[in-house]
């Protein structure tokens, strides 16, 4: 057998060089179809199958729900009924349940347990109490924050933000933060409330002054108070407004302004595109920079405060814990973080600052709106009230232990997070298997607590439910209040829930010893906005007056 000649050998190398070609595309073309094949499969086993055989795994037990869908679930239908709800509803009507209406009519039409699907993921809807309480007490080991909301909360407040933190890194923050929310803390931060209270009503009394008006003046109660509670919560966290390098109420509204763009998100057909979030839209770029502009204004501000509490300590080696870190909120944290008494970093350190502003901003501002409108709505309540805030206030400075002889304002407090609950929906996702009463729940199934729904069952509040009585505060019948939860329950309940009374106690006194309220003629009832919160969608205009001496 002789050599290949020269001619015959540049044709074999082509030859072996196109065979090379011919088997990498070969491999190419074959590597693609199986990972295509695998994407299918695993899309058809997550959107289709699972979301399928979990359904069936909860109807088999009794429970039901609207007709199954694939892919989309029940968004459709969930759409078109919210679009059917009209824009204003009459003063007297079930406002709650204008938002999240199909937890409502899921809840009468398929029981106090039910079953629905929002793209692929499974939802089980808890609306008895009992159960409910289950879930986030007794068997709250074992589920997690939603990772639903999570993703849109991680995205605005960080990774490290308590709200979206679990076991032990959640435990740490916990045990850090907590101690900011006890009385002794609470009465430090009295001085912030009464000064932002003391502005509001010489704002009030101003534009009464300045009025030609018989009536008195008119004014914008959503705007107003979210303002106020918004300075008060700004120098409980950080001590002032304004820090070097920026101003907290900018970073406020940046914050704000990442939530109102993600929070849609989570309720929209957005939750059937999982990378969604991070395509570089025209939104999302916007969002980007938002988030890096928060980031290093708070990061700015945070070093000249750590620089601040080295110098103060390196002066004056027995200056007192108040002097070197001072009594708010990020002086607690930068104290543990100094003092080596924690994990956490300095960017988690920011996170949880995020997450003050997040956290009391919406629900604060929603109780004090609807507590004010619904007194402006019903003067004798309005009047029975001034009587108590006169008999235990009187005209002095209020004390903050007087605050807890306002009986009949926690009866109003309470009626308003009744009927107009702040936080209208707790989520949990289930991580292991395991039962809740009767009800065997799946891993990975998305629990909804409706607070709105449980909090106006007849079965529990009677034929008036849906009606504004805080009379019905005055009974003993302990039953109401187990399945009253406007501040949640169990280990994930409100950090902020007693600073949140304190200031609307604070407040109300403040405004009801100064000036009576009634509802502007123009005003239109509008509770819901964006298909989450209670907000006035028109805004809340009041028309108030000084009260006759
Ligand atoms: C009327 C006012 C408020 C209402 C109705 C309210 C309601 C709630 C609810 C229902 C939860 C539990 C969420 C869940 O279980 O998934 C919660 C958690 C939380 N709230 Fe509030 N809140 C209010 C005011 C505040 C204020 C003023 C602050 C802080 C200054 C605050 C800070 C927090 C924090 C940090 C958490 C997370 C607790 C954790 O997960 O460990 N809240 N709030």
């Amino acid at each position: 057998m002789g050599l290949p000649n020269a001619s015959s050998a540049s044709n074999w190398v082509d030859d072996v060089r196109m065979t090379d070609v011919g088997d990498w595309r070969f491999v190419l073309v074959t590597a693609c179809t199986v990972l295509s094949v695998l994407l299918l499969v695993h899309a058809l086993y997550v959107r289709l199958w699972k979301p399928y055989t979990t359904r069936r795994f909860y109807e088999k037990q009794g429970i039901k729900g609207p007709v199954f869908r694939p892919f989309v679930g029940n968004l459709p239908e969930i759409r078109a009924l919210k679009a059917s709800v009209p824009d204003v509803c009459g003063i007297s009507e079930p406002a709650a349940r204008r938002v999240g209406l199909e937890l409502f009519l899921f809840t009468e039409k398929y029981g106090k347990v039910s079953v629905y699907e929002q793209g692929s993921t499974t939802r089980l809807i808890i609306s008895d109490p009992k159960l409910a309480k289950e879930v986030l007490v007794a068997k709250g080991g074992h589920y997690h924050k939603s990772a639903l909301s999570g993703e849109v909360l991680r995205r605005v407040t960080g990774e490290g933000s308590i709200l979206v933190t679990e076991e032990g890194q959640w435990k740490e923050q916990n045990h850090i933060m907590s101690p900011a929310f006890r009385h002794n803390f609470l009465t430090d931060q009295f001085h912030y409330i009464l000064e932002s209270a003391n502005e509001l009503v010489t704002k009030w009394q101003t534009m009464i002054n300045n009025s030609d008006e018989k009536y008195g003046a008119e004014v914008a109660i959503d705007l107003d108070l979210p303002e106020t509670l918004l300075e008060i919560i700004i120098k409980t966290t950080f001590g002032s407004t304004t820090v070097e390098g920026g101003d907290i109420r900018a970073i406020h509204k940046a914050v704000k302004f990442m939530m109102r763009i993600l929070g849609p998100r989570l309720s929209g057909y957005g939750r059937l595109f999982p990378g969604y979030g991070f395509l570089p839209t025209p939104t999302n770029i916007k969002v980007w920079i938002e988030s890096r502009n928060v980031e290093k204004v708070l990061m700015n501000f945070a070093s000249a405060r750590l620089k601040q509490v080295r110098e103060t300590k390196r002066k004056n080696p027995k200056a007192t814990r108040n002097s070197i870190y001072g009594t708010n909120l990020l002086g607690m944290m930068l104290e543990a973080y100094e003092e080596g008494n924690s994990n956490m970093t300095k960017s988690q350190l920011l996170d949880q600052c995020k997450t003050m502003l997040i956290a009391s901003d919406n629900p604060t501002s929603l109780l004090m709106i609807w507590t004010l409108t619904l007194l402006a709505m019903h003067p004798d309540w309005q009047e029975r009230l001034r009587s108590e805030v006169q008999d235990v206030v009187g005209e002095g400075t209020p004390q903050p232990d007087t605050l807890s002889h306002l009986k009949l304002m926690d009866m109003v407090l309470n009626e308003t997070m009744r009927l107009m609950p702040p936080v209208r929906v707790l989520n949990r996702d289930a991580i292991d298997d395991h039962q809740i009463g009767s009800v065997n729940v799946a891993a990975g199934t998305s629990v909804l607590i409706p607070l709105a729904v449980i909090h106006q069952s007849k079965d529990i509040w009677g034929e008036d439910a849906h009606l504004y009585n805080p009379e019905r505060w005055s009974k003993s019948d302990s039953h109401h209040f187990s399945s009253f939860m406007p501040f949640g329950a169990g280990n994930r309940i409100c950090l902020g829930r007693n600073l949140a009374r304190m200031e609307a106690k604070l407040i109300l006194s403040f405004l009801l010893r100064r000036f009576t309220f009634s509802v502007a003629p123009g005003y239109r009832h509008a509770p819901g906005f964006g298909d989450l919160i209670l907000w006035p969608k028109y805004g809340v205009q009041l028309r108030i007056k000084n009260v006759a001496t």
